[in-house]
């Protein structure tokens, strides 16, 4: 029996998007409407290489026969009768509701493990969800956003004693060869999916007019579409054929104006944007760039993990553009290290001039930000960049051990470094890493995120 790993939830959680980015194949179908009857699927998941069994309970339709609850506590039985381990998935974005509580009450009576699996938790939305969904007494939640790929890393973590003792992984030293994670498998950009991004700067910089630019331009705006969060809205439109979708956090004001609904600048409105938004484009002012506010923000996306475009507006009024362009640069390197390699754009939005730059610097940033680099490739890399320049000793002489790196996800492209003593690392020795990843992969100005870890490497070389 291999490892196997059951999938339970109520309707409409995400437990088949959840199954299918561990299966790694868009073969399940996923429905808006809650509870769509479906068989029970199987399939064979891949997650950071860890190979296993996936059972992924059926939605229920609340045909009026027996009632809801003993229905889906016979699949759960089921399903988990077969499993090593049950992934409980709550909704965070619903909260926790009267039938989350009937599956975690009817689960603590198996014997069955369950990891308790709080989803939709990208962006902040998830966060009160999250916290709620301790008070189900299964021990903490994993967060993760099977939608968007994230907590891919966590969820491994949290398989990863459950696989031991079924025999699926070994402690270290010997575990089985990963198999090469096809290119793309997991977290591939969907190209129908529209790209979001966000305008954000100080007041005036001309973020309106940039806004109805691109909407205008390109003449395909769909309308405003309430609800990303309760105060959001969102226009749609079309670039070059590619879906487009602009975000604004203060909500629509008036009616008339939504077009101009992009963002003024209030620090707590621009973070919800930003958490929103794939790619952020900071807007400034030719004549005054990288005040204060502009690096606060700057440094927020950053922080954010989102991809940032500079766009500096109002180049038609700039004099001697060279010298501008020059003191920008200056500028740049000097105030905002944090940013290096970021496209930088000038254009002025009341003439429409740079407009098409802006979108090609938009469309590559996110190219980066969603860059994954298989396993085999990025192995080969590190063991170049320790040759050319292994790590210094460990005090008393010796030997400072790197192991394996992985990706665990992109969207920021994050790594996980499996090291001894992974509290010994220099920092230098992290950023030589970091800055290597970025070179050799062709990922500048986009947040890069190293995280080492200890004895954890999953897929160790023989050696240990
Ligand atoms: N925001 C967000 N939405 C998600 C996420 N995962 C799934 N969804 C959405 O939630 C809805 C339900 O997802 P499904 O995967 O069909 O849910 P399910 O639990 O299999 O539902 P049933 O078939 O009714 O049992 C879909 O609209 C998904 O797009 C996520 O991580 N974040
Ligand atoms: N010369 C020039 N003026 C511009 C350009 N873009 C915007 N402006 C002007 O700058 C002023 C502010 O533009 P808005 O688009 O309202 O700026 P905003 O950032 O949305 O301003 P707030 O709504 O206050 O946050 C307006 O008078 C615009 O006409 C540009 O590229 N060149």
């Amino acid at each position: 029996m291999p490892f196997t790993v059951a999938i339970i939830g109520r309707p409409n959680v995400g437990k088949s998007t959840l199954f299918n980015r561990l299966v790694g194949k868009r073969l399940a179908i996923v429905h808006d409407l809650p509870g769509v009857t479906r068989d029970r699927r199987e399939g064979r998941a891949s997650l950071l290489g860890m190979e296993f069994q996936v059972v992924d309970t059926a939605g229920f339709e609340d045909d009026g026969g027996d009632s809801i609850e003993a229905r889906m506590r016979h699949q759960t039985d089921m399903a988990v009768a077969e499993a090593d381990v049950a992934l409980l998935l709550i909704d965070s974005r619903a909260g926790v509701t009267p039938l989350d509580r009937h599956f975690a009450d009817h689960l603590r009576r198996l014997p069955t493990p369950v990891i308790l699996v709080a989803n939709k938790c990208e962006g902040k939305a998830g966060a009160p969800g999250l916290y709620e969904s301790y008070g189900l007494g299964m021990g903490e939640p994993v967060a993760v956003s099977a939608e968007h790929g994230e907590g891919m890393y966590e969820l491994f973590e949290a398989l990863r004693d459950h696989a031991i003792k079924a025999g699926a992984l070994t402690p270290e030293g010997d575990d089985p060869e990963p198999e090469e994670p096809a290119e793309g498998e997991d977290g591939e950009p969907d190209p129908t999916r529209p790209l979001t991004m966000a305008i954000v700067g100080r007041p005036n910089v001309g973020k309106s007019t940039l806004g109805n630019q691109l909407l205008g331009q390109d003449r395909l705006l769909t309308g405003p579409e309430a609800g990303l969060t309760r105060d959001a809205i969102a226009v749609e439109w079309e670039h070059r054929g590619r879906r487009m979708k602009l975000v604004d956090t203060a909500g629509l004001r008036k009616k008339a104006q939504i077009y101009d609904a992009i963002e003024k600048l209030s620090v707590g409105n621009t973070i919800e944007t930003i958490r929103m938004s794939e790619v952020v484009v900071l807007v400034m002012d030719a004549a005054a760039i990288l005040d204060k506010q502009d690096l606060t923000i700057a440094r927020l996306v950053v922080e954010e993990g989102r991809a940032l475009v500079l766009a500096i507006n109002k180049w038609d009024v700039v004099d001697d553009p060279q010298t501008a362009l020059k003191r920008l640069k200056d500028r740049l390197e000097t105030s905002l290290p944090q940013a290096r390699g970021v496209a930088t754009v000038t254009l002025s939005a009341l003439t429409g001039r740079g407009i098409e730059k802006l979108m090609d610097a938009v469309l590559d940033t996110w190219t980066k930000w969603n860059r994954r680099i298989p396993t085999a490739q990025l192995n080969r890399w590190l063991e170049d960049m320790i040759e050319r320049h292994p790590p210094p000793a460990l005090p008393g002489g010796r030997r400072y051990k790197i192991r394996y790196m992985t990706q665990a996800k992109a969207r920021p492209p994050t790594f996980v470094l499996f090291a001894t003593r992974p509290e010994q690392l220099p920092e230098s020795y992290s950023r030589y890493l970091v800055n290597g990843l970025r070179e050799a992969f062709d990922l500048p100005g986009v947040p890069v995120r190293l995280y080492v870890r200890g004895g954890k490497n999953p897929y160790a070389e023989k050696d240990g």
